[in-house]
């Protein structure tokens, strides 16, 4: 029996680099679920444009268990899952620094692994390889001072990665895709964004390009899992 094709799932898709993403593929014919959280203007760009819109908020565990169920009860086959939303919290006076870890490893490890794992097999159907990619982030490798547990977390994803890519091999090919600066966030000022300018050798800040320029590149693989892409402009060497 013909199926139409296994959607892609994207998971906090209603702005900026997740937003760019689920435009892409639906532009390249992909039938694309995007999770949403709070209601954006993206949103009704991807509506136009085909998208099925999914309400979830993975902040407690019944949003992600509420996710899940929707997702099993209404879909039997996926192409591929982008683990895309994120929090990028730093740690602050005014916040118990239990708070912030267990934030940040909710939604960096948490939704990714409870998902991954109860939706594995819904991917690879069809004799195509399924994709799972995590965006993680390149201070996965070196931490940082100011996340602290958005860092850890991030390289928590990343060893998730490496263990997905055993598990669901050769189905499913799991990849991290490691940006550096790809966006500015509207609050970023001049002083901010000179400095952060200055912290990669190509001094540039791309936009989602990048980011949808990989994905792309992931999906039409057939030989890359286990592995972390990064998207730094050579940041690693400064
Ligand atoms: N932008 C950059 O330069 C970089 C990005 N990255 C990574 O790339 C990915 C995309 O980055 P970016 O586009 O800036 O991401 P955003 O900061 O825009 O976050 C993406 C989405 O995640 C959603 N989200 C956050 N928490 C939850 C939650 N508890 N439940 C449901 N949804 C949630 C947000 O929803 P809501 O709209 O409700 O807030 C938001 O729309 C992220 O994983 C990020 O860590 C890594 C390095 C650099
Ligand atoms: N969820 C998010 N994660 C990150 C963001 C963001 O806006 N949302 N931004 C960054 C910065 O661009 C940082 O890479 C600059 O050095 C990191 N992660």
């Amino acid at each position: 029996m013909e199926h139409s094709p296994a959607p892609i799932l994207i998971t906090g898709g209603a702005q900026r680099i997740g937003l760019a993403v689920a435009e892409a593929l639906l532009a390249d014919g992909h039938h694309v679920l995007v999770t949403y959280r709070s209601q954006r203007p993206g949103l009704a760009t991807l509506k136009a444009a085909g998208a099925t819109l999914i309400e979830a908020d993975f902040t407690e565990q019944q949003g992600i268990e509420r996710f899940i169920h929707y997702l099993k009860t209404h879909h039997d086959r996926l192409r591929a899952i982008i683990h895309n939303a994120s929090d990028w919290e730093a740690e602050s006076e005014s916040t118990p620094a239990a708070q912030t870890m267990a934030r940040m490893l909710n939604i960096h490890v948490q939704v990714p692994y409870q998902i991954n794992l109860a939706c594995a097999d819904m991917l690879g159907a069809d004799n195509i390889k399924g994709d799972i990619i995590h965006m993680t982030d390149g201070v996965q490798d070196k931490g940082s001072a100011k996340h602290l547990a958005y860092a850890a977390s991030k390289a928590a994803l990343h060893n998730l990665t490496l263990s997905f890519a055993q598990r669901l091999a050769p189905a499913v090919k799991v990849n991290s895709i490691a940006p550096a600066l790809l966006m500015f966030n509207e609050g970023d000022d001049e002083a901010y964004r000179a400095k952060a300018l200055k912290k990669s050798l190509l001094e540039t800040c791309p936009g989602p390009s990048e980011a949808v320029n990989t994905v792309r590149y992931l999906l039409a693989s057939d030989y890359i899992t286990g592995r972390c892409l990064y998207l730094d402009g050579g940041r690693h060497l400064k």
